[in-house]
């Protein structure tokens, strides 16, 4: 290969560094102004929001052939990286838009995924995603929202938890028991409606970080659904929930790394400006180590985040192994890169007169949501021992 052909491999294509910069642009003017106050009321960011619909931010993964932009993972990942730089709770809109919807597009039928993809892409609509309860978090097949066939309908009576955007979503895929005696096999995914009668939601939770994304309870009370609003067979319900988090749990690390970013941002401007002992703070090695540290652990994530998002365009095999490394190793660097941001700007890097605090709240729930680290290591360690 000549030797000018080879500086392009490895790199992104150019059309998503465009990407990034267009984010990038609606962010600073449109998105970032309003964190803060997202975090301070615990209000959902409805200015962000109109900002990402504008720009077609708000759920680019959707294919064209449903209205869509037609984002691939690799360009979507970039959205939602650049969307957490700003405000981590306004990139739980992309990032939860593609978790509500990823199973409709892995396993619904043709006349669901028009019906329901459609509205998503034009930003009339927004999707969750709810498997998790509260007796089963990590271990989800032991969920026990049930769903009884009576006829030409389903039945769903059940609680679910932690279910992002609910009450703001017009759309819910809701993980069922359909047979109780074959654990995982006898769970199914449907679509439920918020009109559906018998959904309701609980308050919203209080939480210590993404205050500005609603998190509440999705109560099912004889919700009489459609048999055709089943997403797949009968029994597929639960691989299709572990299938979607594969290719999400590529969005959670990206999430990571662009809370990471905009909390060494942040950090690098303050410490070439605070001036101690007669100059600033960005002279004295010590804190030099940490910056380069805070560096080198995010641009690893990176780097791992746009592996696993290209293994997921691609569906490869071993997603399912790369969507949990990227995702506990970006958000425990995020962790580490966010408590440093804090660390750096001292005693006024613990108070909310600065965003890097925030940041910090807002990173540790990567850890958590998608699976804990200590479920993507599960999944890491039987993929990589499986014969
Ligand atoms: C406060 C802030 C808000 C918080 C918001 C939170 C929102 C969320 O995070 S939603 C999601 C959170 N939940 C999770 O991530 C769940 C974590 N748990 C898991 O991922 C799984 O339960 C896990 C990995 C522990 C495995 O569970 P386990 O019960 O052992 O299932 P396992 O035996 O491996 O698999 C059962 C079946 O599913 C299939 N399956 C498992 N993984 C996959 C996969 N990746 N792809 C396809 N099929 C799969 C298996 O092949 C098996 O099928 P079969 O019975 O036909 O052989």
């Amino acid at each position: 290969m000549p030797a000018e052909q080879s500086f392009d491999v490895y790199r992104l294509p150019e059309e998503h560094e465009a990407i990034r910069e267009a984010v990038r642009e609606v962010c600073a003017a449109k998105v970032a102004p309003h964190a803060a106050e997202a975090d301070e009321t615990g209000e959902f960011p409805k200015a962000s929001y109109d900002a990402l619909r504008a720009a077609d931010f708000h759920a680019p993964h959707i294919p064209v052939e449903y209205g869509g932009a037609g984002a691939d993972a690799l360009a979507t990942a970039i959205v939602i990286e650049e969307v957490a730089r700003a405000c981590a709770s306004s990139s739980l809109i992309p990032a939860v838009n593609k978790l509500g919807t990823m199973p409709l597009i892995l396993a619904g039928s043709e006349e669901l995924k028009r019906k329901y993809l459609t509205p998503v892409a034009a930003g009339d609509a927004m999707f969750s995603y709810c498997l998790s309860e509260p007796e089963a978090g990590s271990d989800a097949a032991s969920m026990t929202t049930k769903a009884v066939r009576d006829g030409d309908h389903w039945v769903l009576n059940g609680v679910k938890r932690w279910i992002t955007n609910a009450g703001v979503s017009e759309y819910y895929t809701v993980f069922a028991v359909t047979d109780p005696t074959a654990r995982s096999r006898g769970i199914s995914a449907f679509v439920v409606e918020k009109a559906d009668a018998g959904v309701s939601f609980g308050a919203p939770e209080k939480k210590l970080g993404i205050k500005g994304s609603p998190t509440r309870e999705v109560y099912f009370d004889n919700v009489r659904i459609p048999a055709d609003r089943m997403i797949g067979a009968e029994g597929t319900g639960f691989a299709t929930a572990m299938r979607t988090l594969d290719h999400t749990r590529v969005t959670i690390a990206a999430q990571a790394v662009g809370i990471a970013q905009g909390a060494l941002d942040y950090a690098k401007g303050y410490i070439q400006e605070r001036k101690q002992f007669g100059k600033p703070v960005a002279d004295f090695q010590g804190i030099q180590f940490m910056v380069a540290d805070m560096g080198m652990k995010l641009e690893a994530a990176r780097q791992l985040t746009y592996t696993a998002a290209g293994k997921s365009e691609r569906g490869d095999a071993d997603l399912t192994y790369f969507g949990a490394a990227a995702k506990c190793f970006a958000s425990d660097a995020a962790m580490e890169i966010t408590t440093d941001a804090v660390q750096l700007l001292g005693g006024y890097g613990y108070t909310r007169d600065y965003p890097v605090e925030r940041m910090m709240r807002d990173a540790k729930i990567t850890q958590i949501y998608e699976g804990t680290n200590q479920v993507q290591r599960i999944v890491m360690a039987r993929q990589l021992l499986k014969g």
